[in-house]
This record gives C-alpha cells, structure tokens and sequence, in this order.
C-alpha cells in the first residue's frame, strides 16, 4: 500500500508539474486533473468510515472520464469541445446509479470494474487512431491499457462469478485478497506517467517542426520547408512519370494596400490570400508562401490546360473577396505566372520557379489581375 501510495504521489507531481509547464497541451492537463482525481477519490474510499462509497466511486470514475478526455485531445491535437455538458451528464449518471447501488458492495463493484474496462478500451481506441503517433508508445500505451482493463476483467468476473467475492459485505473482505491489483496499480501508475510524459514531448516536438516549416501568418509551408518538399516531388516525379505545373502567384500593388490601410490590414489580406489558396489546393499540392507576398502552388498530376483554369479561378475568386480589416473594406486582385514540371524535367526546382516568374512578369507586364504561362502564349502576349 505504501509503495502505491509513493509512486501514485510521485506520478501526480510529475503530472501536475508537466501541465502546469505546458498550459499549451491540454491532454496533459486532463491526464494530470484525471489522475489527480482517481487518487482523490481513492482517498474518500480509505475513509469510508465517514464518506459514503457511491462518492468515491463516483469520483474515481469521473478522474477515469478525465483521462479519456485528455486521450481524446491528444488525438485531437487540441481541446475537445462540449467537456462541460459531459461532466454534467456523467457525473449525475454514474452518481445516481453508484448511489443505488451501494446497498449491494458487490454490483457497485462489478460496476465500477465494468467501467474502467469500458475506459481502458476508449483510452486504446483514442492513441491508435493518433495519425502522426509513435509506434513505440502506441504499443506501449495499449499494452497497458490491456493489462490494466484485464485485471478489472478477472475482478468483474470473480465479483459476478466465485462464490468467495458473491458474498463480500464489506469493502475489506474484497480488499484482502486484491493484492494483485495493487502490484498492478504501482506498475500502470508509473508506467502511465511515463507515457503521457513522453507523449508531450513528442507533442511539442511535433510543434516545434510544424513551426520551423511554417510561415507564421499564412500557415503555409515556408520558402525552406516548399523547397525540400518539392525537390522530393520532382524525385517522385520523375519515379512516377507525373506531370505537375508550378504557379507562382503574386498580389498586384500590394504596398498600395499597406500604404492605403496600414500593415495590420495588410497581413489580414496575406492570411486571407493564403485561405483562398489552401481551398484550391488538393491534398496533395504544396502551398507555400514565397516571400512577402509572393506565394508558390505546386500542383501534381496536373496538366497546362487544368493549371490554367484552376489559375483562372483563384483569379476569380480573389477578384470577389472582401476583406474586412477597418473601414472601408479592401479588395485585391493577383497575377499568377505557371510553367509546366515535366516528369523527365532536368531542371532544378530554381530554373521551375524563374520560368513561372518570367510568365508573372508578363502578367504584371500586361496590366496585372491575370494569368500567363511559360513559354509565353500568342493569346497571352496580345491580351
Ligand atoms: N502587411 C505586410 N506587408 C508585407 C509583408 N511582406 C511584404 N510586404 C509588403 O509587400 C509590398 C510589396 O510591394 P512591391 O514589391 O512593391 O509590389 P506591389 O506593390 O505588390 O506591386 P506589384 O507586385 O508590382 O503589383 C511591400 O510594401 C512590403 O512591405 C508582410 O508580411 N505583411
């Protein structure tokens, strides 16, 4: 008992400590909170005596909820909505039923085992649908998971089934001889930590790479980022033998704009920009912002003919935007010049980008708000 009370202790000063360091994260928030409360709640069961059991029950499954909550987030990625109207309806459920069931120690018992191995397979639900997830802890998560939802199987199945639980009447008849729970509690209690702790840092790792690869205000790939991913996909490319197009894109008298409406409204424009580009981009398209505002569209799989109507497009709808960043409202319109990444292509990704900036010069050259491809065409030449 003492040794489950030192690591349990332990595991929530990790915790706590760990979420408190990272208010960013809040599945670690939850598992902090949740365990918290599972020993909250362990403690009003050792002072039974004066609280009554369907309060500790109810607490330690509501500590349960929260851990599931905080899995819930960490597939997520962010906090889950509707947290509050959950707790509510939860915690008036399972205080009810607890509370009828405490004249019979052994259905609240069997209760309480069937609920941890109901959480036990949402918490493993939760992990293995994380996309970006590392094998490792996955399996280690679910591992324990599995040996901790077994030990309440084996529990719920002596409680329903021998003739030794059948007939407990108070706590610490069961209690004798559930030693093995308790070695059980000390290894999930620490190995738990351990894992969540280690799931964090794999979080702010994540976060950390997301940022380095990422323009701030558009949320597009940086020009560092777009420049490693596209050199791979001319690699693929040429593997494949797909076709793609690069388009780069360029806001027509965009100091104007800054000039005009100040900078904070400029970058509003940017961030609004870089929305209509993300929307025309497939899946497997890289957006990037170029510099300034610049931006660079590689499509994939994609001929000149299909670039230049979805160039046409974005035209369009960039055209019929307003934006609202103070008074009055602020349209803007782009220039987009493309050039085609054949499969075989011998260029480097530089050559691919000057040959859509000399089809944007042209652009721009032909009185802007249009699009021109490389090599430059009759039609737009005379435009
Ligand atoms: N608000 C804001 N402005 C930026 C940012 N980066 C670059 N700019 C501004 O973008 C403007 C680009 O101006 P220019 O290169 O002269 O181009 P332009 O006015 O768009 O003219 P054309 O490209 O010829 O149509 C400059 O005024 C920069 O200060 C940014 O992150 N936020």
């Amino acid at each position: 008992m003492l040794v489950l009370a030192l690591t349990t202790a332990t595991a929530v000063i990790c915790l706590l400590v760990a979420a408190a360091l990272n208010p960013r994260v809040p599945a670690i928030r939850f598992w902090a909170i949740g365990l918290t409360v599972v020993v909250l709640g362990a403690l009003l069961q050792s002072a039974r005596a004066v609280i009554p059991l369907w309060i500790s029950a109810a607490v330690i499954t509501q500590g349960y909820f929260l851990l599931w909550w905080g899995a819930r987030c960490h597939r997520l990625g962010h906090g889950a909505g509707g947290f509050w109207q959950v707790t509510g309806a939860l915690l008036v459920c399972q205080s009810t039923v607890f509370y009828f069931l405490q004249d019979s120690l052994r259905f609240s018992i069997i209760t309480h085992s069937a609920i941890v191995i109901a959480v036990a397979a949402l918490m493993i639900g939760e992990v293995v649908r994380v996309r970006r997830s590392q094998r490792t802890l996955t399996y280690a998560w679910c591992g324990i998971w599995l040996m901790h939802g077994a030990l309440y199987f084996r529990r719920l199945l002596l409680y329903s089934f021998d003739p030794l639980y059948a007939s407990v009447t108070t706590f610490e008849q069961g209690e004798a001889v559930e030693a093995l729970n308790y070695l059980e509690g000390i290894v999930f209690i620490y190995a738990f930590t351990m894992i969540c702790i280690m799931f964090l840092l794999r979080s702010l790792q994540d976060e950390l790479k997301t940022q380095a690869m990422h323009d701030p205000l558009t949320l597009l790939y940086n020009r560092r980022a777009f420049e490693q991913a596209a050199r791979q996909r001319l690699e693929d490319n040429r593997h494949s033998g797909e076709h793609g197009v690069l388009l780069l894109l360029d806001l027509d008298e965009f100091k104007a704009v800054n000039d005009n409406h100040g900078h904070a409204a400029g970058d509003t424009v940017l961030a609004r920009f870089a929305e209509v580009l993300r929307n025309a981009a497939r899946e497997q398209d890289l957006t990037c912002r170029f510099g300034g505002e610049e931006f660079l569209l590689m499509l994939s799989n994609c001929d000149m003919a299909q670039a230049r109507q979805l160039a046409e497009r974005i035209r369009e709808v960039w055209e019929q935007q307003t934006i609202q960043a103070g008074e009055p409202v602020i349209t803007s319109t782009v220039s987009i010049g493309f050039a085609p990444v054949p499969a075989d292509t011998m260029l480097s990704l530089h050559e691919l980008v000057e040959r859509a900036d000399q089809a944007l010069y042209q652009a721009k050259q032909q009185g802007r708000n249009r699009c021109c491809s490389w090599p430059l065409l009759e039609a737009d030449m005379q435009h």
